[in-house]
């Protein structure tokens, strides 16, 4: 059997009286870029510590790049890199000094922390800041010295927790440009978890949805997506807004003659507007957007 980059198997995980996560199994392939989604206080930080051995599970199976979390906890830190908030850079370091001091505790040369360095701070387009403070940085620069210090030692699954979170739009877009193009142009795996699901739409292949600990969903962005276009909302202006009373679904929203329903069977919608002699000015299926699926999905 071919190795996955991430196997989860029955993982739970009690504090006293909560159980953060509850029987949990997923996998996510090589290569994948697999958002890892929930509300407030569903999981998710706990499943990612748990990952990134940072805490231990009460019960279950974990392989991070196929070493056991507990007992291989060393080898698999070797694999990983992770972002997440409240990392600490050292404020009296320059931006360079901060990732040095990173990539020597992980035993790198000088010359290759040097030219590894100098490529990422490049790319990400701070390399007339390496030299100066971190304390003089706004929190974009900061993130971005973070993701260098996860990406110097070249590891293979990147973790990032809420990497846009605080940051000014055009920050955001060339932080996900780059995230994108460590997925697809240099094939790392990348565990992501964010609120901001325009990000998810943009960056995701996979999907995981986690509630009140346990996983609800996980698929393809594209099959999740499918899955509930099953119930598609359809946005109908009628002629004359009694035409409408003569269906028998009530709308989901109304704005002046447009009127917006969710159906079950939109062939059955279209047969009762016709054989009902209703007049449209114009009608149109309306895709899901995650933000719906996703509210769907959490409030059950
Ligand atoms: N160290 C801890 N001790 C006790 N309870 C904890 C601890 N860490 C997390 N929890 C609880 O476990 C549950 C899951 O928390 P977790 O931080 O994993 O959620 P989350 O999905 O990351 O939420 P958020 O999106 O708000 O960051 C919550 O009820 C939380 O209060």
């Amino acid at each position: 059997m071919e190795e996955k980059a991430i196997e989860v198997k029955n993982l739970t995980k009690k504090f006293k009286k909560v159980t953060a996560v509850k029987n949990a199994s997923f996998d996510v392939e090589y290569g994948e870029l697999f958002a890892f989604l929930g509300p407030n206080g569903a999981g998710k930080s706990t499943t990612i510590r748990i990952l990134t051995t940072l805490a231990v599970p009460t019960s279950g199976d974990v392989h991070v790049a196929g070493y056991n979390v507990i007992k291989d906890g060393e080898k698999v830190r070797k694999k990983i890199g992770l972002v997440a908030d409240k990392m600490i850079l050292y404020d009296r370091l320059t931006a360079y000094e901060n990732v040095e001091f990173f990539a020597k505790l992980y035993g790198m040369e000088p010359t290759e922390i040097k030219k590894r360095s100098d490529e990422l701070f490049e790319i990400l387009e701070i390399s007339e800041w390496r030299n100066e403070y971190v304390s003089k940085f706004s929190t974009g620069m900061k993130q971005k010295i973070n993701i260098i210090r996860a990406l110097i030692p070249q590891p293979d699954i990147l973790f990032l927790d809420e990497p846009t979170l605080g940051l000014d739009p055009h920050t955001t877009v060339s932080l996900r440009n780059f995230i994108k193009h460590l997925n697809k142009d240099m094939g790392k795996t990348i565990v992501l978890t964010t609120h901001d699901l325009h990000e998810v739409e943009m960056l995701a292949d996979t999907i995981a949805i986690i509630n009140k600990g346990e996983i609800v969903t996980k698929d393809s962005k594209n099959n999740v997506k499918e899955y509930f276009h099953e119930n598609p909302r359809v946005e109908v202006e009628f002629e004359n807004t009694q035409e409408a009373k003569l269906l028998t679904i009530e709308p989901l929203e109304i704005q002046g003659t447009r009127l917006t329903y969710q159906v079950n069977n939109l062939n059955e919608f279209l047969k009762e507007i016709d054989n009902k002699n209703i007049k449209l000015k114009h009608i149109k299926t309306i895709e899901p957007s995650l933000e719906d699926i996703f509210v769907k999905i959490t409030s059950n």
